[in-house]
């Protein structure tokens, strides 16, 4: 039989073309982004190494895949015959692939998935890596003399070795001189590939003290893969180890890889790195203009940007040379993807390093429970840094009971007295509250009536700048409403406060010195944030007013206040991991205040003063209420006593839900029986519908991880091969970090 195929006309390869002919000698197997666990196989007329990446035809339409082998067995039936081969060369290296199929295989997920979230979207449409490459230029001969000062300028340039076109332009050489100089032969192209950036400091680093020194010798002299856990309080400088490890890094002539939990963390690291390196530095976000996100990662996989800084993704870069990887804010819970397949940027931080042999720190003053049991059975190796850095002393903290005090739009008048006097001495005020928008809730004062997202079991969230009712959940929009619609009342009240009604009031009450909100909603873009940033950098009073976005690795100098206002509602979640996230996070919010001269001050705005947790937090280090927080879990059999799997199914009727679950809990109930597995549920998710559809779930704990691992693969191919009613949408996660 003959398929019908298209006829190419730029074709890399002359594939002929001709649907399953025999000319085609080699069969292909590719991985394709779609959501099955299989390679697909193509014929092509040509060898393709494994790792380029194809274009070939899928259904009706045409898909880019990554080759995974050559010459390998055909699946089934008549194959097809790739499109184009898109890379002549591999984009990255064995070891590269490693941590893709790790990344599969302990994730359940399909592998031409992992490769996509590895990828840029313009790689993963197939544009051709070269696009991405600037262009370098060298000498022919040293010696050279050109005629006129243009001319001279650029040989001049060039004199102290191979440029990439963007030099040269900042040294004020034209695209018509170099043109010219390239036609006489004078200057050619270089081909920069596998050379050497070159790296050098610019900046004398401060001296470090004892605990830095300690921790920066033992992770230099350590060779091959070794795991820190950099224990440091808030503000110990823990970023100065990095620095000095990362130096090492680069003198061996090696890439260090550095990951940070937010976009918003990315500017602030950038400047510090670059102020202390002259060396290519890729940034990796989805923050970024597309091309230039590109650029980076290509220079990355290239081998040419000596650090690589980014988000959770930014674990999936191909970094050829990789000899050091940081994880800064380990604890953070944006290393794990929440959606499509769950991995954990901090956990293959580890696997990573291990494949290439190298140091990982992972760097936290509020370590993960997870990583503090890892040091404490010798998994990692534990540093501590236990002084703020530079003379900077830890902040005093207060509990104010508002129980008893007057507020003022959830200020109270201790609050708003400490905000006045702070900014009185010139310096700078944060209140954090943990909630965007105006406020939480729009209620009827008359018959109690509550504006709820129809969508999920969720109240509304007043946003008032923009008269509108917006659920956080499912991003629903709806106009605020000003009359009740059960008993037509036009008393509705804005109940509760967050972060944009805390701005309104303070812009009345300090009408001289400027609030800067930082939330999602003011810093959509990244330029908006470095705008706001920069307002706190330069020093001026001001007050900052934000959510957990403002509580993450900030170094802001004088900022000497932090107003917490709204903690209680982290005290009474029922998560198990609540006490250690609210301990995070009141413990990084804290650690704002104070960090540089200036003394700080913490004050803490609570209706449970008493509440044992706040308490002990409060009352001792962290480190400390951790450890008391780890035994309890040791007690209960919890992770990290237990390894956890999540299994969520979500569709519009819940008994489609229940179904899925059933099936799920009885496939297990054999492993149940003889102990080796347990299970929880099934149950309604926290949110129990969300965006129409009903959420259940179902835990498994098992004390021993293989074993869990291999129950959540038997059950990933149960419900892949069921036959499941359509619409329903089921996935496991292997580590929940977030029981929603
Ligand atoms: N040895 C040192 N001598 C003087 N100043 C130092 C030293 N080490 C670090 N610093 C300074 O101390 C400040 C705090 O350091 P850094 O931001 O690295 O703290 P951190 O441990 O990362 O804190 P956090 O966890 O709160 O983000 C910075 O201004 C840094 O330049
Ligand atoms: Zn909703």
């Amino acid at each position: 039989m003959w398929l019908q195929m298209r006829i190419l006309t730029n074709s890399a390869t002359n594939t002929q073309s001709i649907g399953e002919t025999t000319l085609s000698a080699h069969t292909i197997a590719v991985a394709l982004p779609v959501p099955l666990k299989r390679n697909f196989h193509y014929l092509s007329d040509s060898a393709v190494s494994p790792g380029c990446r194809v274009r070939v035809p899928f259904s009706n339409r045409e898909l880019i895949g990554t080759v995974v082998e050559d010459n390998s067995t055909p699946h089934s039936g008549e194959l097809k015959a790739i499109i184009e081969i898109i890379d002549e060369a591999p984009f990255a290296n064995q070891r590269w692939w490693q941590l893709i199929n790790f990344t599969a295989s302990y994730y359940l997920a399909p592998i031409g998935e992992v490769i996509s979230s590895a990828l840029p979207k313009n790689l993963r449409d197939g544009r051709p890596l070269s696009n991405y490459r600037a262009d370098w230029f060298q000498l022919t001969d040293v010696n050279a003399v050109a005629k006129g000062v243009q001319q001279q300028r650029c040989l001049d340039a060039l004199r102290s070795g191979p440029m990439e076109w963007s030099q040269l332009r900042e040294a004020k050489v034209t695209r018509a001189t170099l043109k010219r100089l390239l036609e006489l032969e004078l200057v050619a192209e270089y081909d920069h590939l596998g050379a050497e950036t070159p790296c050098r400091l610019t900046q004398s680093p401060p001296e470090p003290n004892a605990e830095q020194l300690a921790a920066i010798t033992a992770i230099t002299q350590s060779t091959g893969f070794s795991s820190w856990l950099i224990d440091g309080i808030t503000g110990s400088g823990k970023t100065e180890v990095y620095l000095r490890s990362i130096e090492h890094c680069l003198a061996q002539g090696q890439q260090a890889l550095v990951l940070v939990p937010e976009i918003a963390l990315t500017p602030q690291t950038l400047e510090r790195f670059s102020a202390r390196f002259a060396t290519r530095i890729a940034v990796l976000h989805s923050g970024l203009a597309r091309g230039a996100r590109c650029e980076d990662w290509v220079s990355a996989a290239d081998g040419l940007a000596r650090i690589i800084i980014g988000t959770r993704s930014a674990i999936f870069a191909p970094i050829p040379k990789l000899g050091l990887i940081v994880v800064d804010e380990e604890h953070d819970l944006s290393y794990k993807q929440q959606d499509g397949f769950h991995y954990s940027a901090r956990d293959l931080a580890i696997v990573r390093a291990k494949h290439a042999q190298c140091p990982v720190i992972l760097g936290s003053a509020t370590p993960s429970l997870e990583s503090l049991a890892n040091a404490e059975r010798g998994a990692y190796q534990r540093l501590e840094l236990s002084a703020r850095a530079g003379g900077a002393s830890s902040p005093s903290v207060e509990l104010v009971d508002i129980r008893q005090a007057s507020r003022d739009t959830g200020l109270t008048m201790a609050a708003l007295d400490s905000i006045s006097s702070c900014l009185a001495r010139g310096e700078q005020a944060l209140v954090f509250i943990n909630r965007r928008g105006y406020s939480p809730a729009l209620m009827c004062q008359h018959c109690g009536w509550i504006a709820d997202c129809p969508a999920c079991t969720r109240h509304f969230t007043v946003h008032q700048r923009h008269q509108q009712l917006v659920c956080h959940h499912c991003d629903v929009v709806e106009p605020v409403t000003h009359r009740c619609p059960q008993c037509f009342s036009q008393q509705l009240d804005r109940v509760g406060e967050g972060t944009e009604r805390i701005e309104e009031r303070l812009i009345q009450l300090f009408p001289d010195t400027p609030t800067i909100r930082i939330d999602r909603d003011t810093t959509r873009s990244a330029q908006q944030l470095a705008e706001n940033l920069e307002l706190v950098n330069n020093g001026q009073p001001c007050i900052l007013v934000g959510t957990q976005m403002l509580a993450k690795g900030h170094h802001f100098e004088r900022v000497t206040l932090v107003v917490v206002l709204d903690i209680d509602s982290g005290l009474y979640a029922a998560d198990f991991r609540a006490p250690e996230r609210t301990g995070q996070l009141l413990t990084q919010v804290m650690g704002r205040a104070g960090r540089a001269e200036l003394a700080g001050q913490v004050l803490v705005q609570t209706s449970l003063p008493d509440h044992p947790l706040l308490q002990s937090l409060l009352s001792q280090p962290y480190r400390i209420y951790a450890s008391m927080l780890l035994a309890e879990r040791q007690r209960f059999g919890q992770p990290p006593f237990s390894a956890a799997a999540l299994l969520r199914a979500d569709h519009p009727h819940q008994h489609q839900v229940d179904q899925c679950l059933s099936l799920a809990r009885n496939f297990c109930a054999n492993a149940v029986q003889h102990g080796v597995l347990q299970c929880q549920g099934p149950m309604p998710a926290p949110l129990a519908m969300r965006n129409g559809r009903q959420r259940g779930q179902l835990w498994f704990f098992a004390s021993h991880r293989n074993k869990l691992h291999s129950a959540m693969q038997a059950l990933d191919e149960l419900l892949t091969n069921s036959k499941l009613v359509g619409g329903l949408r089921w996935s496991i996660d292997i580590d929940p970090q977030d029981s929603n």
